[in-house]
């Protein structure tokens, strides 16, 4: 079945289990070969646009000088030095002139073959970074632009764009030119030992070792495999030394549940026993014993082959042209390694180069439409027919055959159970995801006819979900409307209405204060304890590690003032709340509710809520939710007066005050 993918095969090795496919030469080779070649192309030319001509060119020249030529021609020269060296002890004198040339020679390609190595490191050092930084826009490009369906479908995928670089194109190159190096060693053996016939088996004798190992080495890194530990006493080991983190020390202590803990992690040490817990990669890759054996012996048989012909023909060979095969042995057997190396590092790293490039295939699962969204003067109205909805990757309906219609500028406000759907109907209304049954219509059109863009000008949301970017406070403000970003007043005017006014005032750099600012902080060896530390270093790290933090109320607070600075755009006509203040003090809560109330003009308004207060009795339509269904819809009185679910949710919390 050609759909099928390679068989896989799994062992259990110490505490894991280890699943790998079966290699098999078919059909998918060819495949899997061209797709290779064609990722390298379009790699080699993305590089070429990068670097421009020049430095490819000459990044080029080096490698195939340092990898090809250099090898071969270094060898060549240090054999004449021996040569005449020979000569010189063989007759009693060394021809000094001569030498001096020989030695003076191998300086000068030395010193060339170095300064030519550093010059090509450095500018493969240049090309590398920024390739690296074109590829990662690329990736975040392409990411920036990802639906939610299409994050929750290629999650691996992205996460295998954040490894990319433009070494997978090197390691191909080096594997191409230090086979051509090998080859060209191979030739320089043969034309050195010709007058005696030894070449093939001289051949054979260096590569003997390095073949033999890659044959024989299992390795995972270069097979696509699984491991996973499954050992249940390592498991539970590992949960335990888990609770060491500072997140649980609270419960930990308050609990009283430290010598539980450390009984239970001795009892599960106990019960593994002597359980190999050694690194998964270490365990697939030790070797039995004979095959141990038979690698030494293949590394000990050019020896074995020089001792045999000294034996058996003597003249065969002069002691220059021996030091030179043994130099020549070495630097092959190192050679072919490379070339295992590169090709077996490249052609996975080539692979994950192809699954980078595939994100931009995959970037928008949903269609866009392309019928420009005209605003209606007085807010969005939507028509729900029938509308059914499960989350990608999931069965379970979180909506379930809903009908409804808002109207312009209506005060809408849903109520419901945990996990009823209220938040799902928002991201269907605001197409984040497409309904999966049913339609939408927005102003009578169905959502999909729309061009995203346009309709994601005209909405505005806040939600419990929403995060603070890593940028500055300013930017997390001012990116409500990207158009005005700059504008400071603008800004404040957002961030009064907000409530973030006094976060930003706490704050030593006011609006250019960054909260995560993602400094890749490391230390080692400053912490406690170690006394030759200096303190002066200790205490430097002591103040790097400060980070500016907000609460979780503030983070609402500033969250919502973006939201305020989205209105300055003038174009918003839905506006969606869902749920923004479960950490706001009940001031900052009705100041929010009261501040979004007054920009209500002109505009949609729905929002989510458990409390009910002000917003429910102001609302022009109560959603009541049960189960993924609306069961109630209605004004507060008609709600509470039919005596079901909203009346029974509003009688709890209307009790609760008597
Ligand atoms: N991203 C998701 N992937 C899969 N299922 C989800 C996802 N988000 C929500 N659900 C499920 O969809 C159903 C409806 O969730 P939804 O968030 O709309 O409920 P809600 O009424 O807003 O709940 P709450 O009051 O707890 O916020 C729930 O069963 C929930 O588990």
């Amino acid at each position: 079945m050609s759909s099928a993918g390679p068989p896989i095969q799994s062992k259990r090795l110490g505490v894991y289990r280890i699943v790998t496919e079966k290699y098999s030469v078919n059909n998918q080779w060819s495949k899997k070969a061209s797709q290779g070649l064609r990722t390298l192309l379009r790699l080699t030319n993305d590089i070429y646009d990068t670097a421009g001509p020049g430095s490819f060119f000459l990044m080029l020249v080096l490698t195939v000088w340092v990898d090809v030529f250099d090898r071969t021609v270094g060898l060549h020269l240090v054999g004449r030095v021996l040569a005449v060296i020979e000569e010189g002890l063989k007759a009693g004198r060394v021809d000094g002139t001569t030498l001096a040339w020989a030695v003076a020679l191998r300086t000068v390609g030395l010193g060339l073959t170095t300064g030519l190595g550093y010059w090509g490191a450095r500018l493969r050092m240049k090309m590398d970074s920024r390739f690296e930084a074109k590829m990662q826009e690329f990736v975040l490009k392409t990411k920036l632009a990802t639906d939610l369906t299409g994050v929750s479908s290629n999650l691996s995928t992205s996460q295998a764009a954040d490894q990319i670089s433009y070494s997978a194109f090197i390691q191909i190159l080096r594997a191409l030119t230090v086979s051509l190096g090998t080859a060209l060693q191979l030739g320089y053996v043969f034309r050195l030992v010709r007058s005696t016939g030894h070449g093939p088996i001289l051949a054979f004798v260096c590569l003997a070792h390095p073949v033999l190992e890659f044959l024989m080495q299992p390795t995972l890194w270069t097979i696509s495999h699984i491991v996973e530990a499954m050992d249940p006493h390592y498991l539970r080991m590992n949960s335990l030394r888990g609770l060491g983190e500072a997140k649980y020390r609270q419960d930990i202590l308050m609990g009283d549940v430290v010598g539980y803990v450390l009984r239970e992690f001795r009892r599960s040490v106990r019960l593994l026993g002597d359980t190999d817990v050694g690194q998964s990669y270490v365990q697939y890759e030790r070797m039995g014993y004979s095959s141990h054996l038979a690698l030494k012996i293949a590394k000990e048989l050019p020896m074995l082959y020089y001792a045999a012909i000294a034996i058996l023909n003597p003249g065969a060979f002069n002691l220059s042209t021996l030091a030179t095969l043994h130099q020549s042995e070495s630097l092959l057997s190192r050679m072919f390694v490379e070339i295992v190396f590169y090709v077996q590092h490249g052609a996975p790293r080539l692979a994950s180069v192809q699954t980078v490039y595939d994100l931009e295939k995959s970037v928008h699962e949903m269609q866009d439409g392309d019928l420009a969204y005209t605003p209606h003067e007085k807010g969005m109205s939507f028509e729900l027919k029938n509308v059914s909805f499960s989350y990608p990757g999931t069965t379970a309906k979180a909506l379930k055959d809903v009908s409804l219609s808002i109207k312009p500028g209506q005060l809408v406000v849903i109520v419901g159970s945990n996990g009823s759907g209220k938040s799902t109907i928002i991201k269907l209304l605001t197409r984040l995801y497409d309904a999966t049954c049913g339609s939408i219509l927005i102003d009578g059109q169905d959502i999909k006819d729309y061009k995203v863009a346009d309709l994601r000008k005209a909405m505005a949301s806040l939600t419990q979900d929403h995060h603070l970017y890593p940028l500055s406070l300013g930017e997390n403000i001012g990116l409500g409307n990207p158009a005005r970003v700059g504008d400071l007043e603008m800004i404040r005017d957002a961030a009064r209405l907000g409530g973030a006014e006094g976060v930003i005032g706490k704050m030593t750099d006011g609006l250019g204060t960054v909260l995560e600012w993602p400094r890749g902080l490391q230390w080692n060896n400053v912490g406690k304890g170690n006394k030759a530390v200096d303190p002066e270093l200790k205490a430097a790290v002591g103040n790097m590690k400060k980070q500016v933090a907000v609460s979780g109320g503030e983070r609402q607070r500033l969250v919502a003032s973006r939201t305020f600075m989205r209105f300055t755009s003038g174009a918003v006509k839905l506006v969606c709340v869902d749920e923004p203040s479960s950490n706001l003090d009940p001031q900052a809560e009705w100041q929010l509710f009261d501040n979004l109330r007054r920009v209500r003009e002109a505009k949609t308004m729905i929002f989510v809520t458990h409390r009910f207060g002000h917003l429910t009795k102001r609302a022009d339509v109560i959603l009541c939710m049960k189960e993924g269904t609306i069961v109630e819809s209605g004004t507060h009185e008609e709600l509470v007066e039919m005596g079901g679910e909203y009346c029974r949710m509003f009688d709890i919390q209307a009790k609760a005050f008597d």
